[in-house]
């Protein structure tokens, strides 16, 4: 069937079954709310004080482990010294027995709990008006909290705000999950209905999909959460690799040192990170050394026995180039394990299928005495498996320098360096682009990606003292690697550094010096 006749049969679907959406939505609010009414009764009752029936104070104790009685109307006058409350603690009505206060131990009432261990949930310190995420909400008792300014700088608290309440998101989301049991809907066809209050949105981080995962869940009995969970995200098919790896790219959470997928205290910085977007932007650097080979089939061993004359099905060489798309700066090594296939098969394919993007011409997967090292044009990214042996191997900032440059970095004074040693690793505060610090002509921000910036400007380690040069001229340069879930900007010497040299680094086209015009 066409795409037009498609939808339009989806359209006639939807107008036929919204007065079936409509009556379930009817009746789970009904169910919701009579549900609601008894529990909260309830509550109140059982946090009611009870008034003492005698001049001496009397303390209560249960009968026996707390017989269960019938329900209050029919409360028992038999025993004077018995009375009938309802035990919020065992959920049903029990007999407590009047006791006099001598001979009993009283329980002494405990203070109120900490601040900290009472930190309301969201709903409650959100203002739907405050652009401030977290602002100060006192607690109701606080003699300094002045109430009329209060009201006069906030409209509204969050849980008045439709898609906050949560009676309105719990009977939002138990009529779609009756709804898709009996009827086969799906969140994106119900949403096309416009009939619930609220939207399921699987695409949104505010449709009450995701809200409901962030907040406890109400357990009512007329709820089908544990039955029928409903699904938000298809996961993308196995078979499809760039898609996957697509998926993890949008849902990490894109601040340094958090690869928490949807983490929810950054969530409202969640920004759709894309292959492309992920990406570190600077001058690519990319030469590793693995540490150890990959196995036995690792071309670092000894290659006698290797095929020469493997092929690769279409789906393989895909998943190979989607693989060395992300990761800028990966060897062979990392390829075999993440295709599962043997290395130097690895190596075999990157040069037979120089062609392909990512592997272009200047891909030169090179043998080196010791090992081999990847080099590639595409701008390194935050994949990367191996861990980092971080050892720092730069000198302690020195004084002097040129012009503005006050302060210089050197390599370590005790021996040289070789090509594509790392010598270091930037540090800093993770900062939102465009918020560093420091003064308006000495920066000591190191980009990240399109949403973080590393900022040197009041923390960090001599790294932030390395000055600018020319590519040319730089003889170190930096990427980004994912260590240990941790993403790291490694420092890397370009060439061979004489112990005590300055360290330069280029630090990419934006930056406004002279030099710049120089390398033209
Ligand atoms: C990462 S810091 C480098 C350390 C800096 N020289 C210092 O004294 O703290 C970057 C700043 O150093 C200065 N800088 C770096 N390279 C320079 C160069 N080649 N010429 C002049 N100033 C430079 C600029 O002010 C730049 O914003």
């Amino acid at each position: 069937m066409p795409a037009d006749n498609c939808a339009s049969a989806a359209r006639g679907v939807a107008r036929a079954l919204k007065p079936a959406v409509l009556l379930e939505l009817a009746q789970t609010s009904r169910e919701y709310y009579a549900w609601e009414q008894e529990h909260s009764y309830n509550v109140l009752q059982s946090l009611a004080v009870t008034k003492p029936s005698r001049s001496r104070e009397p303390l209560l104790t249960s009968v026996a482990d707390g017989q269960s009685v019938a329900a209050p109307d029919s409360r028992s006058t038999e025993a004077s010294d018995a009375l009938t409350r309802y035990d919020a603690m065992q959920d049903r009505w029990a007999q407590f027995i009047v006791m006099p206060e001598a001979g009993l131990v009283a329980t002494p009432i405990a203070p109120h709990a900490a601040y900290e261990s009472c930190t309301p949930i969201d709903q409650n310190i959100l203002h739907g008006d405050d652009s401030n995420f977290m602002p100060f909400v006192p607690l109701a008792d606080d003699p300094s909290f002045d109430s009329e300014d209060h009201v006069m700088e906030y409209k509204r608290l969050a849980w008045q705000e439709p898609y906050r309440d949560s009676d309105t998101l719990e009977i939002t989301l138990e009529t779609s999950r009756r709804i898709s049991q009996k009827l086969h809907l799906s969140p994106e066809e119900l949403d096309a209905m416009e009939v619930l209050p609220l939207i399921l949105s699987t695409s949104s981080a505010w449709g009450a999909i995701w809200t409901g995962k962030q907040n406890d869940a109400i357990d009512w009995p007329g709820s089908s959460r544990t039955v029928y969970p409903l699904v938000d995200v298809m996961p993308p098919l196995a078979g499809n690799l760039r898609l996957r790896l697509q998926d993890y790219l949008t849902l990490w959470c894109p601040t340094p040192d958090c690869t928490q997928a949807m983490c929810f205290s950054h969530s409202l910085d969640q920004a759709k990170l894309t292959l492309d977007s992920c990406r570190y932007k600077a001058e690519p650097f990319k030469l590793l050394f693995p540490a150890d080979s990959c196995g036995d089939e690792c071309i670092l061993r000894p290659k006698s026995g290797c095929a020469h004359d493997v092929e690769w099905t279409g789906e393989e060489l895909d998943d190979l180039r989607v693989i060395a798309h992300i990761g800028g700066t990966i060897t062979s090594c990392d390829l075999a394990r993440l295709c599962r296939k043997p290395c130097h098969e690895i190596s075999l394919m990157c040069k037979k299928h120089r062609g392909f993007s990512g592997f272009t011409a200047d891909t030169n997967a090179v043998t080196t005495q010791e090992h081999v090292v990847q080099t590639r044009s595409a701008p390194a990214s935050s994949i990367r498996l191996a861990v980092l042996d971080c050892a720092d191997v730069l000198g302690t900032a020195q004084e002097g320098g040129k012009g503005v440059d006050v302060r210089r970095a050197a390599a370590t004074q005790f021996r040289n360096l070789v090509r594509a040693e790392i010598i270091g690793h930037v540090e800093g505060r993770s900062v939102r682009v465009g918020r560093q610090n420091g003064s308006a002509t000495r920066r000591y921000v190191f980009g990240l990606n399109d949403v973080f910036s590393v900022d040197a400007a009041n923390a960090g380690n001599p790294s932030r003292f390395i000055n600018h040069a020319p590519s040319r001229k730089a003889n170190v340069a930096a990427c980004i690697l994912l260590v240990n879930g941790h993403q790291r900007i490694g420092v890397f010497a370009k060439k061979r550094i004489a112990a005590g040299a300055e360290l330069f680094m280029d630090y990419g086209p934006e930056y406004p010096l002279v030099e710049r015009d120089e390398e033209k």
